[in-house]
């Protein structure tokens, strides 16, 4: 069923959630009204998506709403909007995408323990069909009452909250480790001195390729690789160079970054 959502923060975030539910029809444009600070992005979003918009909190739109998104940065003023929906009276799941910002400090700052929080860290690849949200939910909030809206923009995890930074850090910025690795890969194809078209495109080939044989083979990457390496050829000789150098761990570095830098997010806000 369609639900009215009110959205605080439009920012690149919740536009991506917006278009996937009014695409999917888990929302309506007669019944989204986004808030935010920015003149030029209420403007942008009311003329892309036909939605109401408004510079300031609107208590009636509030009312009027089955869910509140709460899109804004860990930086932002998330426990001053989160004090305002306390002091509106009114008891509408939150669905909170601030990165770090644990329940706790939400309905501390809304003043109600027993208000319904959602918290999702929710994935970029929402245009794609592919990408794993995971959502953590408070004793108050309801699967039920979500469930239809989240998995509009994604598949969805249901996790412990204490998996979310995690989450945050490996399976949300997971793209980005995948867009390096395709970058790294395309110039070294040029290097070679393919044009860089033919390089893009072989290499978009085999990444969905190489995913595609994860997927229905079920094997170990080590058996894959073992099919493909001959004895004393090319391949191996390339294994050799990377085991050698420091991809691996210099991947795993980087996510553990990332989750670091998720839990600072929430200690600093
Ligand atoms: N961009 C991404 O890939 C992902 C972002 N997130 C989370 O989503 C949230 C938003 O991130 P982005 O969309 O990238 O940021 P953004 O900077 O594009 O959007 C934030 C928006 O909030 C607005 N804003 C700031 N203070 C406000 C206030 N007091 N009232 C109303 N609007 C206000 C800004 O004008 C801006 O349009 C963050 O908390 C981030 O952790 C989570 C997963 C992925
Ligand atoms: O970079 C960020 O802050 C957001 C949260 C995880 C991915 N993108």
């Amino acid at each position: 069923m369609t639900k009215s959502l009110y959205a605080i923060g439009g920012g690149q975030m919740v536009e991506a959630i917006i278009r996937a539910s009014l695409k999917n029809q888990a929302t309506s444009p007669e019944t989204t009204h986004v808030v935010d600070i920015s003149p030029d992005r209420v403007r942008y979003l009311a003329d892309t998506y036909h939605i109401s918009t408004s510079r300031e909190f609107q208590t009636q739109a509030l009312k009027d709403s089955d869910l509140i998104l709460l899109g804004v940065r860990p930086q932002d003023d998330w426990a001053g909007i989160s004090k305002q929906i306390g002091a509106s009276g009114q008891k509408k799941t939150i669905i909170s995408i601030v990165a770090g910002v644990t329940i706790e400090q939400l309905t501390d700052a809304i003043g109600d323990e027993d208000y319904p929080v959602v918290r999702i860290i929710p994935n970029t690849l929402t245009d794609t069909g592919f990408g794993v949200s995971g959502v953590a939910l408070n004793a108050s909030a309801r699967q039920e009452d979500v469930d239809e809206f989240l998995k509009s923009f994604g598949k969805v995890d249901y996790i412990p909250e204490k998996q979310i930074d995690i989450y945050t850090g490996y399976a949300i910025a997971g793209p980005n480790y995948i867009y390096n690795f395709y970058l790294a890969l395309t110039n070294a194809g040029v290097l070679g001195g393919l044009s860089r078209k033919q390089a893009n495109e072989i290499a978009l080939e085999n990444l969905q390729g190489a995913a595609k044989m994860l997927e229905i083979t079920g094997k170990h990457p080590y058996e894959l690789l073992d099919i493909n390496n001959s004895a004393g050829g090319v391949g191996i000789a390339a294994q050799h160079e990377l085991d050698a150098s420091d991809f691996a761990a210099g991947v795993q570095n980087a996510v553990l970054a990332a989750i670091k830098r998720t839990t600072e997010l929430g200690k600093e806000s």
